[in-house]
């Protein structure tokens, strides 16, 4: 049977790219660190994917099984030797942790096998896999490089499913929405995956995804949290959110029509798409999960200071994104790591010094003073 190796075994990864692959007819081996994963699944050796709708139609996912990188070092690279997939959704900040590993995978395989693997990052972030693949660099001798030419290939990838944080603890299950996106690309012919589309050019993909399902999730994740609302659902129930999450996917749509020539009804009607599945009253899907990570989400290409900025560049509006990046700004949750880290920042900094921190802003630039006229807003 044909093998992938995926690491992350939390949301996405159970609930979205594992379950393609065993859908597909491959085992699945899952790397992570949360033990207690990682032995159910080797004792279940399935679970369920449930559909987030009225009827939670679920399907059995089988052929899986799990390693603990922390523990099982060997056993995760004896894996790599004989994978034809290596997919990752753990997390952009974390991909440098595991890149050491892989690169000792790598170093074992192109010694004993001319077979091809393909390494493919699904997260939130442009270039994930291009980023990955540095890290890995990193920790290869020259003979490995150049032994991995027509081997080991990296494509980057755009992924789209909304999988909340589950409610059933102790369980493999995996709630999910039914509409799911997975855009990987490359110009070579890969085996056939299910729910895998092939494009030549990412970019156009992925900034529509992270500019339009991002950008409008954190819109509602960091207006929620300040009004007090538990998940997106509830949140967007508030007109005044709603219309403040479509004034700031004008914006990014008037850029991603401007940049990528798209249609503008059909933007408009895949805006609409988006906001019908924030709506999604089954996902309970909770704002302090899609607010996570601030400081990764104020960074300079992530969901709201690139579109901003680029819409600067062009001429266009953006004070709602200056607006959201505000929200942002004031997102305390005291169970983020990064949300306790920021707020220590903005105390100690300010916010625009913050902004140029973390955002590559400039300190006294116009997209700066129009959040700082936000933030101050929003903090009264
Ligand atoms: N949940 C979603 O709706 C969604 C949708 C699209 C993309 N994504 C992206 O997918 C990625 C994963 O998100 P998620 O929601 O599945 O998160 P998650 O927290 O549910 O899963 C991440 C998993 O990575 C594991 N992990 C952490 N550090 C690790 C390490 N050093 N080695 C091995 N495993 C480690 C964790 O234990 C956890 O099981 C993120 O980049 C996210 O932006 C999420
Ligand atoms: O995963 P993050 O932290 O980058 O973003 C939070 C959510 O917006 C995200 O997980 C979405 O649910 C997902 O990107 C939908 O495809």
């Amino acid at each position: 049977m044909k093998e992938v190796l995926h690491f992350g075994a939390g949301n996405i990864g159970r609930g979205f790219i594992g379950a393609l692959f065993s859908e597909s007819g491959y085992h699945v081996t899952f790397v992570d660190i949360a033990d207690e994963i990682i032995q159910q699944l080797n004792e279940q050796k399935s679970y369920q994917v449930k559909l987030a709708t009225s009827t939670q139609e679920s399907t059995a996912i089988s052929n899986v099984s799990g390693l603990n990188n922390l523990k099982q070092a060997d056993e995760v690279v004896e894996a790599i030797t004989g994978a034809e997939f290596l997919t990752t959704a753990i997390g952009p900040t974390i991909l440098p942790r595991i890149a050491p590993l892989i690169a000792r995978g790598l170093t074992k395989r192109v010694e004993q096998s001319d077979a091809k693997l393909y390494i493919i990052a699904c997260e939130n972030q442009i270039g994930a896999t291009d980023i990955l693949k540095q890290h890995i660099v990193e920790h290869l001798s020259e003979d490995t490089k150049q032994k991995m030419e027509g081997k080991i290939y990296f494509f980057n990838s755009a992924v789209d499913r909304i999988v909340p944080i589950q409610e059933n603890k102790g369980s493999l299950d995996v709630l999910v929405e039914p509409y799911y996106e997975w855009v990987v690309e490359t110009t070579e012919t890969l085996p056939s995956i299910t729910g895998m589309k092939i494009v030549a050019e990412l970019a156009p993909y992925i900034e529509r995804k992270l500019f339009t399902v991002n950008t409008g999730h954190a819109v509602i994740a960091y207006l929620g949290y300040l009004a007090g609302k538990s998940t997106i659902d509830k949140t967007l129930a508030d007109e005044s959110i709603e219309t403040q999450v479509r004034q700031t996917l004008n914006e990014t749509g008037d850029y991603l029509v401007h940049q990528y020539r798209l249609n503008h009804e059909e933007h408009l009607a895949y805006i609409q798409k988006i906001i019908e599945r924030f709506k999604n009253p089954y996902l309970h899907d909770g704002v302090t999960r899609v607010a996570r990570a601030p400081i990764r989400k104020l960074g300079p290409e992530d969901r709201l200071v690139r579109p901003a900025v680029e819409a600067h560049k062009a001429g266009l509006a953006y004070t709602n994104l200056a607006k959201a990046i505000a929200a942002a700004l004031l997102f305390n949750f005291e169970e983020d790591e990064e949300a306790i880290k920021l707020q220590a920042m903005i105390q100690e900094k300010g916010v625009a010094t913050v902004l140029q921190e973390i955002s590559g802003l400039e300190e006294n630039g116009e997209i700066t003073r129009e959040v700082i006229k936000h933030y101050e807003a929003l903090k009264n």
